[in-house]
């Protein structure tokens, strides 16, 4: 039976071997909500770039660029780091391909380079992300992105939802990061969005105003795309299986 396993943090991941693993990279608040929802929105594909001017830069190759740093959208983008800046029909975000930076989620996907297969999780997509495990029937990693390497409640409750889906099919109890975040799954229930307004990154997006991008982020099973990270680029898997 493959293995479920969970990294807190980016900054743990040295304790990791992914190599052979499927990588789940999750920032539920808000990168990997926020590529989940442009993917269903008809977006090409993403490049997760680390600065600001790469970013930028990309626009004169035809990219929409989305840029945030603590939770601000960047000046001379087009787009933050909003879930709703793919759904608010300001910027046409269909048919284009997007160059994307933020604080803790670009740097996640980063450093989970060396699996064998990187996916993008988050509530709205949990349940096909559950289900491309499935099939892949290989050992498993969920990366959270946490906040700027310090752990973080919404991210790790990611994982225990994750887990909770496949306890019967995978290895949940020989890692006791995966038990701490199942139990974390069930202190939350029934109500995980509830739970999540103690999380720090839920004060600090309140603070920003941007509580409704909370309540979006947290509701399962919107979309059933999944997100495949391969050769710097984001593309829906159903895409990458078949280039
Ligand atoms: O925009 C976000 O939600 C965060 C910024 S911060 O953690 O609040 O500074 O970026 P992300 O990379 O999605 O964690």
């Amino acid at each position: 039976m493959p293995t479920l396993d969970i990294c807190f943090s980016p900054e743990l991941l040295t304790l990791y071997d992914l190599r052979g693993r499927v990588a789940v990279v999750v920032d539920v608040l808000r990168a990997t909500s926020s590529i989940v929802t442009a993917l269903a929105q008809g977006v090409t594909h993403l490049v997760p770039v680390s600065e600001v001017t790469e970013c930028q830069a990309m626009a004169a190759q035809g990219y929409l660029t989305a840029a945030e740093r603590d939770g601000r959208q960047m000046e001379g983008v087009d787009l933050g780091n909003s879930p709703f800046g793919y759904l608010d029909g300001i910027v046409a975000v269909r048919d284009r391909a997007v160059a994307i930076t933020t604080t803790n989620g670009t740097r996640a996907l980063h450093l989970s380079q060396t699996a064998d297969t990187v996916v993008v999780g988050a509530f709205l997509n949990l349940s096909a992300v559950a289900d491309f495990l499935r099939r892949q029937q290989k050992d498993v990693v969920v990366v959270c992105a946490g906040w700027k390497g310090n752990f973080c409640l919404e991210d790790t409750l990611f994982g225990g939802a994750l887990a909770h889906h496949l306890a019967t099919e995978f290895n949940t109890t020989d890692s006791d990061a995966t038990l701490a975040a199942l139990d974390l799954w069930q202190a939350a229930q029934p109500d995980a969005a509830s739970y999540l307004l103690k999380s720090a990154h839920v004060r600090r997006l309140n603070s920003l105003e941007s509580h409704k991008d909370m309540e979006f982020c947290v509701r399962q099973d919107v979309y059933d795309v999944v997100p495949v990270y391969s050769e710097g680029r984001i593309v829906a898997a159903l895409q990458s299986v078949q280039s």
